[in-house]
């Protein structure tokens, strides 16, 4: 371990005030496999702190009017975007993710989050009926559940976690988030914003460490209502069973195994850097990477000639190297887990045209115990391979041929999950007719990962429960009633 003094400590935030935990765990520095930063190893009594401090926010934090409370979250996009460079040089170094996306998409992403709902909450509307020949009058009303549970993961972290604290507030909630103990260190530099913003103390508490000790003892805890949970299916189904006594609300945007579906009408020229991209942005560790490419029999060799030549030049470097596409994976154990994939698809016969143990990377001596693999690309693959089947979250990319529409659509639609397809193709009404078979909550045709707030994001199947955007986070995050006047 390198020598204490020299490591980042951070500190949890209840009540608007930063408090130290009785113990602590290692954070290690993805690119030279290092500790630098010590998290609190939380547990039910930071909860119940927190709890308090909530309880104690939520009535005058929920009296306050829309228009209120979207100002302090304007505020806090403001402050966030002017700490712009120093957040994206900590997430980069916290997560291994190239300077240029944490400057390009997490951070600009998570102000954007804070703005959006800033201006969303002021334009909800609520429903009215009348029943003349009764003499009533009925319609709904909404109101904040009360203290809402925040858990995110570690691949996109400020990003995700302002996906789920800016709609949670702004309708009028308190909260208590726990960040990925992996990637904590730009949930805990938003928290020294959070006063000058104007959010009040117990609105927004950070309570840092584990799954099983700190996110369990959120999780459990009777007096909150409503969990949003982004991360994979194992700890989503841990997070029902220990829900389900409490009755509580849950939202759940679990993982893909996402299929691109390459037409011979299609556009090679932007098809190939596209899917290169939507392979191996952030090192592939995004849900709604693509993992599965089908390329119609008649372009197949031409396309995976193409593709192997554009993969290779997606450059992977020191996460502070701007010229880099990309970084190091979040962990040892993460990097052993997606090697693993491609060791069993060796096995079954697969080949692996580029990528680990293909091509060798040039590091820095000090990088060498860093987390880092080629983008990895394999064929000669089965539709049954646990390759095709199960979400890898890594550099690593399956291209496999087919011959017709229906056939395509059947093997897209093989696997548990139901997150984010693409369709490459020409003809619009191909587009549209699979775009509506394909079992999967986004589809994006001709491009990737161009996102529009207001509308539902989300998985279908496996990939989760429920939908985040506009409306349908202003729905999770509030109970409606419905009220009935007789005049
Ligand atoms: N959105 C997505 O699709 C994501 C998918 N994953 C998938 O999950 C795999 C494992 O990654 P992990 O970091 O282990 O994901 P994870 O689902 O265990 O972690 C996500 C969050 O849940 C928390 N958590 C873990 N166990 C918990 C529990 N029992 N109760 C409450 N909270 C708990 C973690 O501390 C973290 O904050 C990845 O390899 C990837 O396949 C990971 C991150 C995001
Ligand atoms: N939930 C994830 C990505 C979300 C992206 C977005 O909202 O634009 C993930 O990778 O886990």
């Amino acid at each position: 371990m390198a020598g204490t003094k020299t490591l980042l400590m951070l500190e949890n935030f209840i009540d608007g005030k930063f408090f130290p935990c009785n113990s602590y765990i290692d954070s290690y520095d993805p690119s030279t496999g290092e500790v630098y930063c010590r998290v609190p190893n939380s547990g039910e009594e930071e909860v119940e702190a927190a709890v308090e401090a909530a309880r104690a926010a939520f009535p005058g934090w929920s009296s306050r009017s829309p228009k209120e409370r979207s100002l302090v979250l304007r505020r806090l996009a403001d402050l966030l975007e002017q700490s712009l460079e120093e957040l994206a040089q900590a997430e980069s170094k916290d997560q291994g993710k190239t300077i240029t996306l944490a400057r390009t998409l997490d951070i600009p992403r998570s102000v954007e989050n804070f703005r959006f709902f800033a201006s969303s909450i002021l334009h909800h509307t609520s429903e009215c009926t009348q029943m003349d020949h009764l003499g009533c009058l009925h319609y709904t009303v909404r109101a904040p559940m009360g203290i809402a549970g925040l858990i995110s993961p570690w691949n996109l972290p400020l990003y995700l976690l302002t996906w789920k604290i800016a709609p949670a507030i702004a309708a009028g909630n308190t909260v208590i988030a726990k960040p990925s103990e992996l990637t904590s260190v730009t949930a805990w530099m938003m928290c020294k914003l959070l006063d000058k913003a104007g959010v009040p103390p117990g609105v927004v508490n950070i309570v840092f460490g584990t799954g099983p000790r700190v996110g369990e003892a959120l999780v459990s805890h009777p007096e909150v209502p409503v969990i949003s949970f982004t991360g994979s299916q194992p700890t989503a189904e841990r997070i029902t069973q220990l829900s389900a006594p409490h009755c509580k609300k849950l939202s759940l945007e679990l993982g893909g195994k996402n299929p691109a579906i390459v037409f011979e009408d299609a556009n090679l020229e932007e098809c190939i850097p596209t899917t290169v991209r939507s392979s191996f942005a952030n090192q592939g560790e995004i849900c709604l990477c693509t993992s599965r490419i089908f390329v119609q029999k008649s372009i197949y060799s031409e396309f995976l000639k193409r593709f192997v030549e554009a993969a290779r030049l997606w450059k992977v470097g020191l996460p502070s190297d701007p010229s880099a596409s990309m970084g190091a994976l979040i962990s040892k154990a993460h990097l052993e887990k997606v090697r693993s994939y491609i060791k069993k698809a060796r096995a079954e016969g697969a080949q692996i045209l580029c990528g680990e143990g293909v091509d060798k990377l040039s590091l820095p001596s000090r990088n060498q115990g860093g987390y880092f693999m080629p983008p990895t690309v394999i064929t000669d693959i089965k539709d049954e391979s646990c390759c095709m089947k199960e979400e890898i979250f890594g550099p690593v990319t399956c291209v496999v041929p087919f011959d017709s529409e229906e056939e395509v659509i059947k093997r897209a639609n093989s696997v548990k999950y139901g997150l984010a397809a693409t369709v490459w193709s020409s003809n619009v009404g191909r587009v549209h007719r699979v775009a509506k078979k394909l079992q999967s909550g986004l589809v994006w045709t001709n491009c990737w990962l161009i996102r529009e707030l207001n509308l539902p994001f989300g998985g279908m199947k496996s990939s989760g429960i429920g939908r985040e955007g506009a409306k349908d986070s202003y729905e999770f995050f509030t109970e409606i009633k419905t009220i009935t006047i007789k005049h």
